[in-house]
C-alpha cells in the first residue's frame, strides 16, 4: 500500500503550466528526489502533496498514515531556544522527555547550543533546530523541502544517511534538492513532466 499517490495532479501559475497529468505513488522503502530547473514547479508541488495548497489545482492526493512535512522556510521562533523550539514542535506528536529533545539536539549539531535564543543561532544552525524534528518523527512519510539549504558538507552526510536509515525501516522521503545525492541507498527520480523513474 502507498504512503502517497498523485494522481492527474495538474496546476497552473501565473499563465504557465508547470505540470499536467502527473500521477505516481511512493511506497515504504522509497527515497524519492523531485528534480527541476529553478521556478519549474517543485514547491508547488510539495505544498499540493503536503496538503497546504487544497485550491487552484487539479487532481487527487491521498496519503495513508502520519507525515512530516518540513518546508522552505524554517518555523523556527527567533525568541524561544532549540530546546523550546523542538519541544513546542513535537509536543503535539508524542511524550518527548527532557533527554530525547536534547539527544535530538546533538544528532544535528546543537549540542551546547539548547539554551542559546535562536536569534544568536547562524543560518544554518536555525535550519538544524528544524532538522532535528527529523530525529524525533515518528511518521512514516517525510516531505522536505530543501532540506540541504543552508547545511554544511557533513551535516548533507549526516541527513542523507538518516534518510536511508528512514526508508530502510519500512519509511519514505520524498524531497526537492538541487544537489545529486550521494546516499547508498537508491534514489528514485520525479521528474514533474514524467513522475517517477525507478
Ligand atoms: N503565489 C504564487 N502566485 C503566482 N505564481 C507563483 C506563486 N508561487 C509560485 N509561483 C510561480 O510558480 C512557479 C513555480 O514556483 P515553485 O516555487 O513551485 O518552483 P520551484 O521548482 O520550487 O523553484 P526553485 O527551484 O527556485 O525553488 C514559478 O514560476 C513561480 O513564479
Amino acid at each position: 500500500m502507498p504512503l502517497l499517490a498523485a494522481d492527474n495532479l495538474s496546476l497552473e501559475r501565473g499563465g504557465r503550466q508547470l505540470f499536467r497529468d502527473l500521477s505516481f505513488k511512493v511506497f515504504p522503502g522509497q527515497l524519492v528526489q523531485i528534480e527541476g530547473a529553478n521556478g519549474a514547479g517543485k514547491t508547488s508541488l510539495i505544498r499540493i502533496l503536503a496538503g497546504l495548497s487544497r485550491y487552484g489545482y487539479e487532481g487527487r492526493v491521498s496519503r495513508s498514515g502520519a507525515m512530516l512535512y518540513l518546508g522552505h522556510h524554517s518555523a523556527v521562533k527567533a525568541l524561544l531556544t532549540p530546546r523550546e523550539n523542538l519541544a513546542w514542535h513535537v509536543s503535539g506528536e508524542a511524550d518527548f522527555s527532557d533527554r530525547d529533545i536534547e539527544h535530538a539536539l546533538a544528532r544535528v549539531g546543537l549540542y551546547g547550543y539548547e539554551d542559546v535564543p535562536s536569534h544568536a543561532l547562524s543560518a544554518g544552525q536555525h535550519r538544524r533546530v528544524n532538522l532535528a524534528r527529523l530525529y524525533l518523527s515518528q511518521s512514516p512519510l517525510w516531505i522536505l523541502d530543501e532540506p540541504y539549504t543552508a547545511i554544511d558538507v557533513t551535516g548533507v552526510g549526516e541527513l542523507e544517511t538518516l534518510f536511508a536509515q528512514h526508508a530502510r525501516a519500512g519509511g519514505a522521503v520524498l524531497l526537492t534538492s538541487h544537489q545529486a545525492m550521494a546516499v547508498d541507498y537508491p534514489v528514485s527520480r520525479l521528474d514533474l513532466t514524467a513522475g517517477i523513474a525507478s
